[in-house]
């Protein structure tokens, strides 16, 4: 079985609306059910969890029900960090994954997964055990010295940047929180499943990436997301 776990439990500050980022809606549709709509479609998707942030359960089920999402089963609450949402996540599926099904943990404001995308980081999960979706540098990368020079830079060449979707064994997904929250390993600051996993001693395996696939942090985001979806629409009218 191959189960997605969408997160949600971000309240989204940074884009300054007084909604949380994944309820805005572009279009009469909410940025949420872009995404879930991704897996929704993909034949190889079996289930949908969602983590999400207290108070919009209902409406969320209620946007299931209107948008067609039937794969999405099970909501479970967010938590203070975007590690313990994911956390939640991988314990509320305790009982409902088997050690080898594949969980595909994907954000849930990055609304424009391909299903080229979600086909890789399977396969390569499959395969390796586990996938992240990664792209190349095509930047250079300088190491900061202070707040306002540089003396370092790290080749490129030697860069991956790492997205989501990210596919683990449920068996290995587990035991790797277990182990992180009890020890207090890769759960501080910025980390995510990747850089936990690599902290816990794990190799990580990469996947085909897109540039299309962007995460709605910023109002400049908003308006690329616009912009693409624009552009899908008069593909299609074409
Ligand atoms: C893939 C990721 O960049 C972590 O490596 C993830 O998208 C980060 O999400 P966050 O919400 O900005 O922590």
């Amino acid at each position: 079985m191959n189960v997605a776990l969408i997160i949600a439990g971000g309240s989204g500050h940074r884009m300054g609306q007084d909604i949380p980022k994944q309820f805005i809606n572009v279009y009469d549709k909410p940025v949420l059910i872009y995404t879930l709509e991704g897996f929704q479609k993909h034949p190889l998707i079996d289930a949908i969890e969602l983590v999400c942030i207290d108070g919009w359960h209902d409406v969320v089920w209620a946007y299931a029900k209107q948008f067609g999402i039937d794969k999405l089963k099970w909501i479970v609450p967010g938590g203070n960090s975007g590690q313990e949402s994911i956390r939640n996540g991988v314990y509320g599926l305790e009982d409902k994954c088997a050690e080898d099904d594949i969980v595909i943990i994907h954000d849930g404001i990055r609304p424009l997964v391909d299903a080229s995308v979600l086909s890789d980081v399977i396969e390569t999960c499959r395969k390796y055990g586990n996938g992240v979706t990664s792209m190349p540098y095509n930047e250079q990368i300088f190491v900061k010295d202070d707040e306002i020079s540089t003396v370092k830079y790290i080749p490129r060449e030697t860069l991956r940047r790492v997205q989501t979707p990210q596919a683990y064994k449920f068996g290995k997904l587990d035991w790797a929180y277990h182990k992180a929250f009890a020890e207090g390993i890769g759960i501080k600051g910025s980390s995510y499943t990747n850089t936990m996993m690599v902290e816990l001693g794990e190799r990580l395996y990469f996947a085909a990436g897109s540039d299309k696939n962007i995460k709605l942090t910023t109002k400049d985001d908003l308006e690329m997301f616009k912009a693409y979806l624009k552009m899908d629409r008069d593909n299609w009218l074409k």
